[in-house]
């Protein structure tokens, strides 16, 4: 890393490209403009005080003759930890709740209605040190953990619906773990959980230790404000991961991660956005930030020395519609609120305008990938 932090994409090309080149840069790489909006004067100087960027962008949408516009303020919230590693689990855990809530506190006075936080939001991303201590002990109920009851106190106090990505602990199934988002409703009540489908197992990311691939298929969440779902961080590069919560109705599927630059940073800017123009959705990827440092040192059977850190969390958080344009990402280094304000009317103007859904051809793919399942499989290749 240089002296003067990569801050983000956006920054840089503001900075070196002339004005009138610029808007073309971005029309091609970023797709139609999105808005800034004003956010709440308040909002913005609690943000200044507490140490965290705050965003707002607005998507556009054609107004329509027989639908009102069905407008929704998202929230992503990006964080690094707040106390060392070693700290005891239950200071790091409350640290993480106070420096969240303070950061909600902001969302809600911005309007959001549903906001979303990173992966296994209450904990250090310590799955790279395959040591089970003392991280299992991050691990919580679900529906009755004292996060969860936390998450609904911020979701009563404020109306929002609220997506908590935890590592949960399921008594019920002989203590089993999982990598799962918790969904409350703005009335506070648990709706219900969603487990990530599918587990790393790439760089440092021994995720595989810890919890099992999720049993939850692709249930969507029908909430006040729109039908959500989530799929969490490494099924982003599954196009199918997306392509079933969409076909199970969702309007915006959430990608709460924790990922590091030197593994994904260039898949990152794509591969949401893609999920977002293939089905049809508004998509948001979240990603923590900082460095993260433990006792002991790990390696992961990649060939690299062994070392104490899982490398520089990117950040970089931003939601993407169903038209490809995108908001501005957050910083790469500091803890984040972007507030996207959305129509969802766009999902269905722009099926209507490019038709993937109907052009889709399902039955052709169900077809031939029920085949390409079974262990008797032969590929179809024509040869001389
Ligand atoms: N948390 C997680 O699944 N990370 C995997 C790495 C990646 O998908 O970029």
């Amino acid at each position: 890393m240089s002296a003067t932090p990569f801050e983000s994409l956006e920054k840089t090309l503001e900075k070196h490209i002339p004005p009138e080149e610029l808007k073309e840069v971005k029309r091609i790489m970023f797709g139609k403009d999105t808005k800034t909006i004003e956010l709440p004067q308040c909002a913005v100087e609690a943000a200044a005080e507490r140490g965290f960027d705050l965003q707002g962008s607005a998507f556009s949408a054609s107004v329509e003759q027989l639908r009102q516009p069905r407008i929704v303020r998202v929230g992503l919230i990006q964080n690094q930890i707040v106390l060392p590693t070693d700290a005891p689990v239950i200071e790091q855990i409350t640290a993480l709740h106070k420096r969240v809530g303070e950061i909600v506190e902001v969302a809600a006075m911005c309007g959001v209605n549903i906001i979303c936080f990173q992966e296994a939001w209450t904990m250090p991303f310590a799955f790279c040190t395959r040591e089970k201590v003392p991280w299992t002990e991050f691990a919580e109920s679900a529906e009755e953990g004292q996060t969860t009851r936390f998450c609904q106190e911020l979701a009563r106090k404020y109306n929002v619906v609220v997506v908590s990505p935890i590592l949960e602990r399921d008594e019920v199934h002989g203590e089993t773990l999982w990598n799962t988002a918790v969904v409350i409703s703005n009335s506070g009540s648990v709706l219900g959980k969603t487990r990530k489908n599918h587990i790393p197992r790439v760089g440092d990311f021994n995720e595989s230790t810890y919890y099992m691939e999720g049993n939850t298929g692709h249930r969507v969440f029908q909430t006040q404000f729109g039908k959500i779902a989530v799929n969490i961080c490494y099924g982003r590069h599954h196009p199918l991961n997306w392509f079933m919560y969409s076909v199970n109705g969702a309007e915006i599927i959430f990608n709460p991660s924790a990922t590091v630059g030197e593994l994904s940073e260039p898949m990152w800017p794509i591969e949401a956005r893609n999920a977002a123009i293939a089905n049809h959705c508004f998509t948001c990827a979240i990603n923590r930030v900082g460095m993260e440092h433990f006792k002991n040192e790990f390696t992961s059977g990649d060939g690299k020395k062994a070392h104490t850190d899982f490398g520089h969390f990117y950040g970089s958080s931003y939601v993407a519609a169903p038209d490809g344009s995108r908001t501005p990402g957050l910083s790469r280094t500091r803890d984040g609120l972007l507030v996207a304000e959305m129509d969802l009317n766009l999902t269905r103007q722009i099926s209507d305008k490019w038709s993937f859904k109907m052009t889709g051809r399902y039955e052709m793919y169900a077809e031939e990938l029920a085949k390409v399942v079974q262990h008797d499989f032969k590929a179809n290749i024509i040869k001389e």
